[in-house]
């Protein structure tokens, strides 16, 4: 089996069980070069599993996962992959956020070595473009969620990698940040970075978009492109929670239920 040699990420047939369930079935798709996927579906349909499988870090049961061309199994470049995991599940609240996201650039260093003035400058710019430059001597545990959202992130642009993984990533943040960060994530993504987000709403994001793929109870029920009306990122919303009736591999699924606006 081949894969696109502008994929970054893909995957064929993958399955994934755990506690005894079957979690994820036979779920194909493919993040390429300097596209932004929006992986989205109602609680418990299986986005962050889906997210960790890809990156190893859950057993898959069956299926392949190819990062960079190269089988997930074989896979060292991890230096080339930011993940930003659901908010919650990295805290280390003793650090500083500094030190959070001078972690970034451990790929980039050799083995005892300080950091050198790049890593420094990135690490400042990284602050910088969340928004956290005065916060950076704070321990992170005394942050906002929010903040501490935005501390994350600037630790997966410190990597400079080539594919972020971000799981929910404009959570919990207030609309003007998370339109500032869309603009930067625009920004990067015309440079070549490829973009895989889980997202309850597609909100600012919308505008990045490229693709989405949509789960529901663990199987893939949609891989598509978003309609230009979904640009304005009000439907987001209705994409993200498919209501308990069959699903119909309808594009129309997409669009928007209520823009709000009047006829
Ligand atoms: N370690 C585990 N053992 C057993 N079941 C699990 C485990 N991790 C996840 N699950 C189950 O897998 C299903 C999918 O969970 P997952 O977190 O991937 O969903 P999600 O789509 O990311 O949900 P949300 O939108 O609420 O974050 C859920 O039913 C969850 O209970």
């Amino acid at each position: 089996m081949t894969i696109g040699s502008e994929d970054v990420l893909a995957c064929r047939d993958l399955c994934v069980s755990l506690g005894g369930h079957q979690i994820l079935v036979d779920i194909d798709m493919q993040v390429r070069r300097a596209e932004a996927v929006a992986l989205l579906g109602a609680n418990g349909s299986g986005k962050s599993t889906l997210v960790k499988a890809l990156l190893g870090l859950v057993p898959i049961s069956a299926g392949t996962v190819w990062l960079f061309g190269e089988p997930l199994s074989r896979f060292t470049q991890w230096q080339r992959i930011g993940y930003v995991p659901q908010r919650g599940q990295s805290s280390v609240a003793n650090a500083t956020v500094r030190e959070i996201v001078s972690t970034g650039r451990l790929a980039h260093r050799r083995a005892f070595r300080r950091l050198s003035a790049t890593d420094r400058a990135v690490i400042d710019e990284s602050l910088e473009r969340v928004g956290l430059s005065a916060r950076a001597k704070d321990p992170i545990g005394i942050l906002s969620g929010g903040q501490q959202q935005r501390a994350l992130l600037a630790r997966a642009l410190a990597s400079q990698a080539e594919l972020l993984v971000m799981d929910e990533p404009l959570a919990a943040l207030d609309l003007d940040t998370q339109k500032s960060l869309t603009e930067l994530f625009g920004t990067l993504t015309s440079d070549g970075l490829s973009i895989l987000v889980v997202l309850h709403g597609l909100g600012p994001m919308a505008q990045i978009i490229d693709r989405c793929v949509m789960l529901r109870t663990g199987h893939k029920v949609y891989d598509g492109p978003l309609e230009p009306s979904d640009a304005n990122g009000t439907g987001g919303h209705h994409r993200a929670a498919p209501g308990p009736e069959p699903y119909l591999p309808d594009p129309g699924l997409v669009r928007p239920l209520d823009t709000g606006e009047g006829h």
